[in-house]
């Protein structure tokens, strides 16, 4: 008998809904959940879509969900109250806290997002690229840190976790996450104590339970500095144990000598073990070396301001596409629910490959910061050599010109334009095409600047250059989002009035072009990459011509398909829609920018009276010998009360033996941790063991 054509519906086998098509989720009636960012101590991290916003396809901010199920509810009035107050803040360099709420059983609370991720990951970077940033972009890092914590300080707001997870990147600009959250989340009870996370950044004085202050934040900032600065932690040890040893009683790190002597110092004043002998934002502010830099930083920041507009409409309009690609996905998720029709195999793999290349997108970003980056350190170790030979030859006699020699050799440099990475945003056109994708082959080099820089009076106040690279190699890595605006004009006399009219041109071109119709679209879009250049088509273009409306059935030629088809369907709104204004209708960038310049100028206005010391009010001060047993015993009560008395008993008797049993060996922190395992899930949970195990080992040695 022939089977029928189509079965009975009843009979047919449901298919398994595929996870890209599970059904939308709105939190709050408000906020869109786009992707999951990743999950915490604290909780889950979300992208989400704020729909409460001027723009129509809403704003992109970061929900994060913390499982607050058996908190008392006046212990919820309490953080929802602090909440309240941290929204209030406003500062460049801190992550905005836009909003909190409960919802069902966790705690919400929303951020701004930062596309640039975290600067773990940004780390993890320039180790694979076995790199470090210049130093005047550590410097620069370095004070946005700064000014940031002064900012929260000066405010009697305590981080308690600064750590390079905690930082974000946006428009290269740091900003610290989660200022005063721990606070919420830990309710006021001693987050020494409780801290579950990495000892890389704690200070002797929480490690020796001695209290936290604003010291303490202090101290983790120079943690992050010299991780900045070497890509390793300042404190590193075979085991938890080997790290807290070394942070209390182990020698201060210093810094290579590719850094300067001042910095070195600085970090030593950061990293001195007693808190009341550290100094605090405000002192490191005025120190003369970072005052300096402020002002040179100030100038460069206000600078930004005008270039950053020009990025912002490159980043806003790529960031349209991710909506676009995204509202694409829930249109297909609605087809499915509708049953209108059933998702072809081409359709589940477009969205796979839509999600990978998200994932890789950030990847590269990433990738291509450190990139940049190592790029400016080179080009300012060459610029630093020629110009002690400009100096040499200065005092060996004639020509006695050295400032335009200066400028000349900067000039014979061949300088080129490299791509801004303010417009690297997360975007599924930034996918690699294949394996060659990484870089670009010789024809592709950015095009040679074709004016000049300013010649410096001095080298340590020079502006740090953003836009030219010394050189071109055989092959340069290559930048997805490469931005199309032609090379940006400067010149010694009048650089940063033609840098902004070459801003603004482009700018024009590009909500002309981008507010084209499709075609024309990727006409301009991809002439405006080569026609001011003279270059050849890029790869991208080439590979353009193939497209058809069917999508092809190889694999990788798909790919390539899905990039391209996407990236230049027609979005049907024009760019000055899309753009996020901030309330006085300036993009946010600008924003960013011209309130650190601000922020700048305080810090150099910043008085002795400012150098104040912010103690934390629900910690005790000291922690004397004599109050070091009810500590020891509270600690171990805190320590039941988290793990159980039974496994408490257990991981302490584990962690007594392994470590201080006499086998004189060397832990292995990894062996160490899989042993654990056999109490407990998570062995980060035993932590607060651990540092219950230093007490009584540092109380010996007070005893004795
Ligand atoms: N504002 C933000 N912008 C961009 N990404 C973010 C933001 N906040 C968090 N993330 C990302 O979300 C993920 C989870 O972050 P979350 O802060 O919950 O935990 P964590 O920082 O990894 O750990 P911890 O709980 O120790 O702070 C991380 O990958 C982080 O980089």
């Amino acid at each position: 008998m022939p089977l029928p054509k189509e079965m009975p519906r009843s009979l047919q086998k449901s298919p398994k809904k595929p996870k890209d098509q599970e059904e939308i989720r709105v939190v709050d009636n408000r906020y869109v959940v786009e992707k999951k960012l990743g999950s915490g101590n604290f909780g889950t991290a979300y992208l989400v879509r704020d729909m409460k916003t001027k723009t129509a396809d809403g704003e992109w901010k970061v929900l994060k969900e913390i499982s607050v199920g058996d908190l008392a509810p006046d212990e919820t009035v309490g953080a929802m109250h602090e909440a309240k107050l941290l929204s209030k803040l406003d500062h460049p360099g801190i992550v905005k806290f836009h909003d909190s709420f409960l919802e069902k059983e966790n705690f919400c609370i929303v951020t701004e997002f930062c596309e640039g991720g975290d600067l773990d990951n940004v780390f993890s970077e320039y180790r694979k690229q076995k790199t470090t940033p210049a130093p005047e972009q550590v410097m620069e890092w370095f004070i946005q840190l700064l000014l940031a914590v002064q900012h929260m300080h000066q405010r009697k707001v305590l981080h308690r976790d600064l750590k390079a997870r905690n930082i974000f990147m946006k428009n290269n600009v740091l900003k610290v996450g989660d200022f005063g959250i721990s606070r919420i989340l830990m309710g006021t009870s001693d987050m020494a104590t409780t801290f579950t996370g990495t000892p890389y950044y704690m200070s002797p004085e929480v490690l020796k339970h001695e209290g936290y202050n604003s010291k303490s934040d202090i101290w983790s900032i120079g943690c992050i500095l010299y991780e900045l600065c070497c890509m390793k932690h300042a404190f590193e040890g075979q085991s938890l144990m080997g790290v807290m040893y070394k942070i209390v009683e182990g020698k201060t790190p210093s810094l290579p000598d590719t850094y300067p002597k001042e910095l070195n110092e600085i970090l030593a004043r950061i990293l001195t073990k007693d808190p009341a002998k550290r100094p605090s934002a405000a002192d490191l502010l005025t120190t003369p070396y970072i005052a300096k830099k402020i002002e040179v930083l100030k100038i460069k920041m206000a600078d930004m301001k005008i270039t950053v507009s020009v990025n912002k409409v490159d980043a806003q309009a790529e960031a349209q596409d991710i909506k676009k690609a995204l509202s694409e996905k829930h249109k297909l998720g609605d087809m499915r629910r509708e049953q209108e029709a059933h998702l072809t195999p081409r359709e589940r793999m477009r969205i796979r490959k839509q999600q990978k290349a998200e994932e890789e997108a950030r990847r590269l970003k990433v990738a291509a910061f450190v990139q940049y980056n190592e790029n400016q350190r080179r080009q300012s170790e060459t610029r630093h050599s020629h110009f002690r030979s400009s100096i040499d030859v200065t005092k060996a006699g004639p020509p006695p010109q050295s400032q335009t020699a200066w400028g000349s050799v900067l000039h014979q440099q061949n300088l080129y334009n490299i791509p801004d990475l303010g417009v690297l945003h997360e975007h599924t056109r930034e996918q690699p095409l294949q394996n060659e994708s990484l870089y670009l082959t010789a024809e592709e080099t950015p095009r040679p600047i074709t004016s000049f820089e300013p010649s410096y009076r001095d080298f340590d106040e020079q502006p740090i250059p953003t836009l030219a690279k010394k050189g071109v190699e055989a092959k340069q890595p290559y930048q997805r989002s490469y931005s199309d605006d032609g090379p940006r004009l400067r010149s010694s006399s009048t650089g940063q009035l033609e840098e902004k009219s070459a801003a603004e041109k482009n700018k024009k071109s590009k909500l002309r072009s981008r507010s084209d119709s499709g075609d024309d679209k990727l006409r301009s879009s991809s002439d405006s990459g080569t026609s001011s250049s003279g270059a050849t088509d890029s790869p991208r273009r080439d590979m353009f011509e193939i497209a058809d409306d069917d999508i092809p059935e190889d694999p990788q030629m798909a790919e390539t398909f899905y990039t391209l088809h996407e990236d230049f369907e027609s979005s049907g709104s024009s760019v000055e829609e899309d753009l996020s204004y901030g309330s006085d209708g300036e993009l946010e960038g600008e924003d960013d920018f011209g309130a650190l310049a601000n922020y700048m100028q305080s810090a150099l206005d910043l008085t002795a009276a400012d150098n104040t010391t912010v103690s934390d009010d629900t910690v005790s001060d000291a922690f004397g010998p004599a109050v070091r047993d009810t500590k020891i015993r509270n600690m171990r009560t805190q320590c039941e009360k988290a793990l159980g008395k039974d496994t408490f008993k257990k991981v302490y008797r584990y962690l007594k033996d392994t470590r201080f049993g006499g086998n004189n060996e060397t832990i292995d922190e990894v062996d160490l941790m899989n042993g654990l395992r056999k109490y407990v899930t998570n062995p980060s949970d035993c932590f607060i063991v651990d540092q219950l195990l230093f007490l009584e080992e540092q109380a010996k040695i007070g005893q004795a």
